[in-house]
């Protein structure tokens, strides 16, 4: 193994090993000419600091202002990722733990121009993989651009060729690309570019999703090669999905909202097989169309469908310039509803009114029981913004670029859902914890996967130390206590903390909690901390920082 020095692209040099990648490895021309390194407003063209295998040189002078002039402009979490890959070993500070074996793998929007072409939203931007691989103490990482067709198509043809969440092809464009009109309306021309999330099936393959059907990409969690579609083996169409189906190792639920007949169809496909079965499907209550669903939350033996007053809008979807909500239409006179349908059955035992509600993700749900053991209510939790649909806005890059340690994060806080199964036609939302505790930030939020569905403690997520102008904290939340604790640098942005729990633990809290962190000086790294105490216990730098990722999953040593 050769032992290289990383130019000094970021302020301190890293030593790193080689292992069985080059250390630059541009899938472009061999001149490392990559689509991602071409030059835009937004990332600078780095090629000829890409070296072949086994060497590294050094950026020129010049090449290190570049760098720095872009760094100044943008803080790197908002910069598009400067090469489609690398691979290599990080130098540790501090200790990893012994049992922690397996990979983590983060999904985000990574690359946000096409040569001069500059994407507006964070949603927009192509697939960047990153994984960070623990063995025995030793740790590896790299990052890789998802494959998916949207992403090749804009590389072949210089020019955005699919719809994205803000951004719309052309019609040209897309013809050239396509060659068939009809397409244009009939769900051909959406994305799959797979941006969101990463899922391992309990049948060990590992998908890559996002809120469009198609954009389901299997990867191999190693090499973070793309190997194919994961295509759906029923007829149940629809065009969109939740972008976060509930997955263990026995199940994968989602939700398919149908625009045309506004409800949602509740559907499970079992390990080993891509067939989605009905379980059931809950009408709206509000209208005209069915409320986002980007997470849904689950219990031991029920499934919460959100209908949330942020509505798909049929005139957005195929408007071409972005509106300020985007695909979407607030409709506070729709009300917003709570739809809770057995598992077994697919019945919906609870159909309640809540107050009207903002949120991505849902945290965790469980059951709530009498002392005879009846289920009476069941809790919902998630990261709820006020009602306030400004936070949509927040994340055009320009205001993420612009507003950088600026006070405009509006606020959030855990909203808590009480549902009751009474019969009783009204549910309630209270903050779980005082806003305060977390900075009025609150979004990006895991917990130990071994509570999912049932009565927990602790969540992590992202808050904010003010003035921020986006979740720039990392808090554990204590739900018991109603408490947080809160990690924070000056001026990092940190991705979503994910919990990894002990092998063996006795604790809800007894494991660690992975993020990655994008620094102001352009530099980044990966850092783990105490899921109990919250304090460091390592980090690893990165040659160079990564742009904000979105989430991850955890994949165990075989
Ligand atoms: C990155 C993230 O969290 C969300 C991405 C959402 C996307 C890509 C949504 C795409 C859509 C279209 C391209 C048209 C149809 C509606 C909608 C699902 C919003
Ligand atoms: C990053 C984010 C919200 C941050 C606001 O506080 C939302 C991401 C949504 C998609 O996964
Ligand atoms: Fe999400």
């Amino acid at each position: 193994m050769a032992s290289l020095t990383f130019p000094d692209i970021v302020r301190q040099p890293v030593t790193v090993q080689c292992c069985y990648k080059p250390m630059y490895n541009s899938l472009g021309n061999d001149k490392g000419d990559s689509f991602a390194a071409r030059k835009s407003n937004t990332s600078r063209d780095l090629s000829s600091s890409v070296a072949s295998p086994l060497r590294v040189t050094v950026p020129s002078p010049a090449q290190k202002e570049i760098i720095a002039e872009r760094n100044l402009q943008n803080h790197v979490a908002w910069t598009s990722i400067r090469q489609e890959r690398w691979e290599g070993e990080l130098t540790v500070e501090g200790e990893i733990p012994l049992w922690l074996n397996g990979t983590y793998l983060r999904n985000g929007p990574g690359l946000w121009h096409i040569e001069d072409y500059n994407f507006r939203h964070l949603f927009d931007g192509y697939s960047t993989l990153v994984k960070l691989h623990f063995e025995n103490g030793r740790f590896t990482a790299g990052h890789r651009q998802l494959e998916s067709e949207a992403y090749k198509a804009a590389k072949k043809n210089k020019r955005l060729c699919f719809r994205e969440f803000s951004e719309v092809p052309k019609p040209a464009n897309f013809l050239a690309y396509v060659g068939d009109l009809a397409s244009l309306f009939s769900g051909m021309s959406l994305t799959d570019n797979a941006n969101t999330g990463v899922v391992r099936l309990g049948d060990g393959r590992v998908v890559c999703l996002t809120e469009t059907q198609k954009g389901s990409i299997i990867i191999d969690p190693n090499t973070l090669d793309t190997l194919g579609k994961f295509v759906y083996s029923d007829n149940l169409g629809g065009l969109i999905h939740s972008a976060h189906p509930m997955v263990t190792d026995a199940e994968f639920l989602t939700l398919l909202p149908n625009l045309v007949n506004p409800g949602y169809l509740v559907v499970r496909m079992e390990p080993g097989t891509n067939e989605r079965k009905v379980i059931g499907r809950v009408d709206c209550r509000g209208g005209p169309a069915p409320g986002w669903v980007h997470s849904f939350p689950v219990t031991e033996h029920y499934i919460v469908v959100p209908e949330m007053p942020l509505r798909y809008c049929a005139q957005n979807l195929l408007r071409a310039e972005p509106t300020p909500l985007y695909k979407f239409k607030w409709h506070p006179n729709s009300k917003a509803f709570l739809h809770v349908m057995s598992k077994a059955s697919g019945k919906i035992v609870a159909s309640v009114e809540v107050p009207l509600f903002v949120t991505f993700h849902f945290i965790n749900a469980y059951e709530e029981e009498d002392e005879d053991g009846r289920v009476t209510a069941i809790i919902a939790d998630c990261c709820e913004h006020n009602a306030n649909t400004s936070i949509l806005d927040k994340l055009r890059l320009h205001n993420l670029r612009s507003f950088n340690g600026e006070d405009v994060l509006p606020d959030a806080r855990v909203g808590r859902f009480i549902i009751p199964l009474d019969g009783n036609p009204r549910g309630k939302l209270e903050a779980a914890l005082d806003p305060d505790e977390h900075g009025r930030g609150m979004d990006m939020c895991s917990i130990n996967p071994n509570y999912l569905g049932k009565k927990y403690r602790y969540a992590y997520a992202c808050g904010a130390q003010r003035p921020c102008n986006f979740p720039n904290t990392l808090t554990k939340l204590d739900f018991v206590e109603k408490k947080a604790k809160n990690w924070y640098d000056e001026g990092a942005v940190p991705s979503e903390p994910f919990f990894v729990a002990r092998p063996g633990a006795n604790e809800e809290d007894d494991g660690v909690v992975i993020s990655m962190i994008s620094e102001k000086n352009g530099g980044g790294y990966a850092l783990l901390l105490d899921g109990s105490t919250f304090k460091e216990i390592a980090r690893a730098r990165f040659p160079y920082g990564l742009p904000y990722g979105l989430h991850g999953c955890w994949v165990p040593k075989k």
